[in-house]
């Protein structure tokens, strides 16, 4: 049976999210989740005309997550690390039990374990030997090489690229079509710019950007 699912998130990445999901389903041979709607504690109309124009139903806040025999499924679908794992804390303490949407296009190698929570992308490219954690977001075509360690809420947004040995700690941004040059770690809660290149160790709590990042 589908497991029930709601998605946090009435924004860009929320709607990408649902489209993990849809794939997800669409590829099995029973859907795998039953998507009972989004939850949004402060949406914008456009994105509420948008998601009722999928069909999706708003469920309202994150205090209204609804209760099924057996616990209902989330993914948080908001880009920004900090303000998922305060979402994702908040649900735990409800009793949420989180999922994880991987699309039927991401190819991944031997070793290659993802953490409850995660959702990754359409195109994403996953080699051998490699960790990511929990909650965390590998947006379209993002590409990630052996031995690589990705920690818990870590975003990698579109066509960013981390090579192989690398550490990114807890709760990293990396911009659109950034760049990690292989065996660099990337600090935990650091921001790498979009198109950055990456050529030593980033400071925790840091932002870089340019070529070379700095
Ligand atoms: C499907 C999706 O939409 S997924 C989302 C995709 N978007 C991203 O990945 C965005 C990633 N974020 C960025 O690149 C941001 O611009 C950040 C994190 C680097 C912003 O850093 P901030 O220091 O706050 O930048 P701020 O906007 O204040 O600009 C400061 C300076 O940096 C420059 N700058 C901003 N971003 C970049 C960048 N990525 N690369 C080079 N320079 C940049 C600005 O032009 C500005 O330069 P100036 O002082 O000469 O005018």
């Amino acid at each position: 049976m589908a497991d029930p699912l709601v998605v946090v998130g009435v924004g860009g990445f929320g709607r990408e999210t649902l489209d993990v999901v849809d794939a997800v389903n669409a590829a099995a041979d029973a859907p795998v989740f039953d998507v009972l709607g989004v939850l949004d504690d402060a949406p914008s109309q456009v994105n509420l005309d948008r998601l009722a124009a999928r069909g999706v139903p708003f469920l309202g806040g994150t205090d209204d997550l609804p209760a099924r025999d057996g616990g209902v499924r989330y993914l948080v679908g908001v880009g920004s690390p900090r303000a998922r794992r305060a979402i994702a804390d908040r649900l735990e303490a409800r009793g949420a039990i989180a999922a994880t949407a991987v699309h039927p296009s991401v190819t991944s190698g031997y070793d290659v374990t993802i953490g409850a929570g995660s959702v990754v992308c359409a195109g994403v490219r996953l080699t051998t030997n490699i960790s990511l954690g929990r909650h965390t977001h590998l947006n379209l075509n993002a590409t990630v090489g052996h031995d690589t360690t990705v920690g818990d809420f870590v975003s990698v947004n579109p066509l960013a690229s981390i090579s192989g040995d690398c550490t990114i700690e807890d709760d990293v941004l990396i911009g659109v079509a950034g760049v990690i040059l292989n065996g660099l770690t990337v600090g935990r809660g650091a921001t790498v710019g979009g198109s950055a290149c990456v050529v030593r160790d980033v400071p925790a709590g840091s932002t870089v950007k340019g070529v070379p990042a700095r």
